[in-house]
């Protein structure tokens, strides 16, 4: 390599770290992993190294990635927040361990190994054993205040008690999303319409950074402290530090050890290896620190990190698998995703059946062929994806993978928008998971709150085509008597290509017989799989004769079974029965075997054959018909379910208006819109102009509104709804307004306040028509000055020309004192 292609590629690697780290801490974003980020990383480093001439201090590798945001307080750290070194290989590791024990003089020396949580940096300050400050990393000298919202997260202690606390110190850890809570965040999100959070760290970063705490309060973050500073703190080692910490109530991972040397360090290293995919945290390696202070000071820092302590980062594992299929998988928003079904292998502590395809685009930049071998890697995501095809094992004569253009669950054309990458099933009233999608929404605790409709509750009552829209829940009552012993699963049968209506062999036996246990008729039938029928009734009637139970009766049901399926004339399907000959068989001196067929055509479960015929059995012939069926609403549960539909009719109008499921209309939403328009029919009628002037309210969510109210469909589920008693208004009973004095004002309140506490302010104001603001911003009115008020937001609203004023001025203001 010339100078001169040096220098051009160390620009065009600084260039895409830019880039990379931009997308990585500004927009929470990644279009590379972790592994390939550092790749480009470690070859600058490099490039620099060997051409020290062209190393410029803006150099990436001379700073840490992250920036300030503008829509914060933002701070000088008092100590640096540094980045750590990183290495993926046990050599580089070895060379570190060789460079500590040069830069000492000797080896005695320990390192303490933590594991490498993958979260967002945070900075606590505290001060007479009081939180002060919460601040991010920043850009490493200079962070975000973002105390609110760090307070909401439950176990960060507010107050340290306890002897020997300094009166000064700093704590750090990482913030993170336990996997399950980012799970449940996505599934709502899946149902809400809104877009995926891409990974567990992203949605911690995206979260601390939101300006509203009480949307933050609800993402349940959590937090790991490992370092400890301050100028008396009285300690000389990193474990004394540790330990401290968690004598203070900090929740340190219990998973940290301490190592005499490089080889107990790979020791814990590959200890660590599958057993951290236990953690409720993702981690994507171990950290090793010098453990004596005087040491650290010794070796010191560079640029950008320390030179006492290395990040060692596992590698995403991969493997090799065989692609069997493609299912394509209708989301509740009807955008489809493409799943790999892989032959299983172990992979990163998990057997992998499966991988995330994305969308066309993915399968097309992999070139998939169907049945390719196939590289699979586990990295940070949760669903592993593949990362490429081995091309010399392509079988011969293979095809390329070509993609749906139906919906495979309702079989519309699928359609996709200009510039987005996911295709969509446009069927947005008629397709089973999309309504199922709507209807769970509707009933969710935070919308309409009825808690005795389950999913699979729900997906039974649309299946069997009691519901398709939320406002027939509310016409359920009328059919009560229908629904009792509606049968909850269809698995049990089967449709053959003509309609015929089949049930499998040991429902079918268990109901013709007994006497016999179900369990006992199940064994009996796996062993008999894929007979012919004729062979498996004969080798039943011995089964029947070896049970000694009912013989004559049983065998002689039996053989009038084989007689009519004989006469019958019906198609055969293996492992299977014609429901209706069953049937006939159990109560055929009531009906002729005709009507039962024909009945069977159109139906999809014995309940709903006998609700259609409205036969007169009798109690017993009913009993051994029940045998047939799945597992069955009973009673209590009807009722439950009806009582839970009632009682909803009493949530307010914000959750009814919430649950309707309006594109992009969250629970917030909801709530602004509620309040303000007090009506469904004023929101109806609101203009663009009218809703724009709502804070919060943005272009996209104005067109979501409008598109909604113009559909004639939505309007009439409205007018349904409302003929059931569903609230469309505000209730009179909710709390008005004490005044409209601030109405329209935006304000905030700083520092100590001696008429309100921190929320009393806050009500306050919005109870006087006003709306409170977290941070300072140039849209504010005012800001209420309190006792104290930090001199940086002083400084920036100084900046902004945004106006302070005292409590007294403000109480005058609202009439409150003279
Ligand atoms: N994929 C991308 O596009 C992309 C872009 C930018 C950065 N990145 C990745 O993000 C990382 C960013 O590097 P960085 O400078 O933030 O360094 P880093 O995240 O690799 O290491 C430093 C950080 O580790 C964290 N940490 C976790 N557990 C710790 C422990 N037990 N002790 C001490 N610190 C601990 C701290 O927050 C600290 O700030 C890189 O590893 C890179 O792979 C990826
Ligand atoms: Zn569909």
């Amino acid at each position: 390599m010339t100078p001169e292609q040096a220098k051009a590629r160390i620009e065009e690697l600084s260039n895409q770290i830019n880039y990379h780290n931009h997308l990585y801490y500004q927009e929470d974003r990644i279009e590379i992993s972790d592994f390939e980020f550092d790749k480009l990383l470690e070859e600058l480093i490099n490039l620099e190294k060997e051409y020290p001439e062209f190393l410029v201090p803006e150099s990436p590798s001379q700073r840490v990635g992250g920036t300030i945001t503008k829509e914060f307080e933002t701070v000088i750290h008092e100590y640096r927040m540094l980045s750590l070194g990183n290495t993926y290989s046990e050599e580089e590791l070895k060379a570190f361990d060789d460079r500590v024990a040069k830069g000492l003089g000797h080896r005695d020396f320990e390192y303490f190994c933590e594991l490498k949580f993958d979260g967002v940096a945070i900075s606590l300050v505290y001060e007479n054993g009081k939180l002060v400050r919460a601040v991010t990393r920043g850009d490493g000298t200079k962070g975000d205040v973002v105390t609110e919202n760090v307070k909401t997260i439950k176990n960060i202690p507010l107050h340290i008690k306890g002897q020997n606390v300094p009166a000064k110190f700093e704590v750090r850890g990482e913030i993170f999303l336990p996997r399950k809570e980012f799970e449940k965040i996505n599934t709502e999100r899946e149902a809400n319409g809104e877009a995926l959070l891409a990974n567990p760290r992203n949605a911690a970063s995206g979260t601390l950074k939101m300006q509203d705490s009480a949307v933050v309060a609800k993402r349940r973050l959590n937090c790991y402290f490992y370092q400890l500073l301050g100028e008396d703190i009285g300690v000389n080692r990193h474990d004394e530090a540790i330990h401290l910490l968690e004598k203070w109530g900090f929740n340190v991972s219990p998973t940290y050890t301490k190592c005499n040397n490089i080889d107990e360090v790979f020791h814990y290293i590959s200890s660590w290896k599958e057993k951290r995919f236990e953690m409720p945290l993702d981690t994507d390696g171990v950290v090793l620190k010098v453990n004596d202070y005087d040491q650290r000071e010794e070796l010191g820092f560079t640029a950008k990190i320390p030179r006492w302590a290395i990040a060692y980062k596992y590698q995403a594992e991969s493997a090799e698998s065989e692609l069997l299929s493609i299912t394509y998988q209708v989301g509740r928003t009807g955008a489809i995703t493409p799943v790999a079904n892989l032959a299983p292998v172990l992979l990163a502590g998990t057997t992998v059946k499966r991988a995330s395809l994305h969308n066309a685009n993915e399968i097309e930049r992999l070139g998939l062929f169907e049945g390719d071998t196939v590289m699979v890697e586990k990295g940070g995501e949760i669903i592993p994806k593949i990362t490429g095809v081995v091309l010399e094992k392509r079988k011969p004569g293979s095809k390329p993978v070509v993609y749906i253009d139906h919906c495979p669950e309702c079989e519309s054309p699928l359609i996709r928008k200009e510039g987005e990458a996911k295709h969509f099933c446009p069927n947005f009233k008629g397709c089973p998971p999309q309504i199922l999608g709507r209807i769970e929404h509707f009933v969710h605790k935070r919308a309409m709150d009825i808690d005795s409709l389950g999913t699979e509750r729900i997906q039974t009552l649309i299946v069997q085509r009691y519901i398709g829209n939320f406002a027939d829940l509310y016409e359920l009552e009328n059919k009560a008597n229908q629904l009792l012993g509606l049968e909850m699963s269809q698995d049990q049968y089967q449709k053959s290509d003509d309609g015929y209506l089949f049930i499998s062999l040991p429902k079918a036996f268990f109901a013709l017989t007994e006497g016999l246990s179900l369990a006992s008729i199940q064994k009996f039938c796996e062993r008999y799989t894929e007979q012919p029928l004729w062979e498996v009734l004969d080798n039943f009637e011995m089964f029947i004769r070896t049970n000694n139970k009912k013989v004559a009766q049983n065998v002689g049901t039996i053989k009038k079974l084989e007689e009519i399926l004989l006469s019958s004339h019906l198609p055969q399907m293996e492992d299977y029965l014609p429901v209706p000959v069953v049937m006939n068989v159990l109560i055929g001196n009531w009906i002729s075997l005709e009507k039962l067929v024909e009945a069977s055509l159109h139906e999809n479960t014995v309940h709903s054959i006998l609700l259609k015929l409205n036969l007169p059995i009798t109690r017993e012939q009913e009993d051994r018909l029940k045998k047939m069926k799945a597992n069955t609403f009973q009673e209590g549960v009807i009722s439950n379910m009806l009582e839970g539909i009632r009682a909803s009719k009493e949530q307010p109008f914000e959750k009814v208006l919430f649950a309707l499921g309006i594109r992009n209309i969250g629970e917030n939403t909801a709530q602004i819109l509620a309040r303000h328009f007090k009506k469904i029919d004023e929101l109806q009628k609101a203009s663009t102009e009218q809703l724009l002037a709502i804070n919060g309210i943005g272009e996209t969510l104005v067109e979501s509104i409008h598109a909604y109210f113009k559909d004639p469909e939505n309007l009439e589920t409205i007018e349904r709804l409302k003929t059931h008693g569903l609230k469309f208004e505000v209730d009179a009973t909710e709390k008005p307004l004490e005044s409209e004095s601030l109405k329209g004002m935006k304000i905030l309140a700083s520092g100590k306040l001696n008429h309100f506490k921190r929320d009393e302010i806050i009500d306050f104001i919005e109870a006087n028509g006003g709306q409170y603001l977290k941070a300072v911003s140039k849209s504010l009115d005012f800001i209420i000055e309190g006792e104290d008020m930090g001199p940086s937001k002083k400084e920036k609203a100084e900046k902004l020309g945004v106006k302070l004023i005292s409590e007294d001025e403000f109480l005058q203001m609202v009439g409150k004192k003279s």
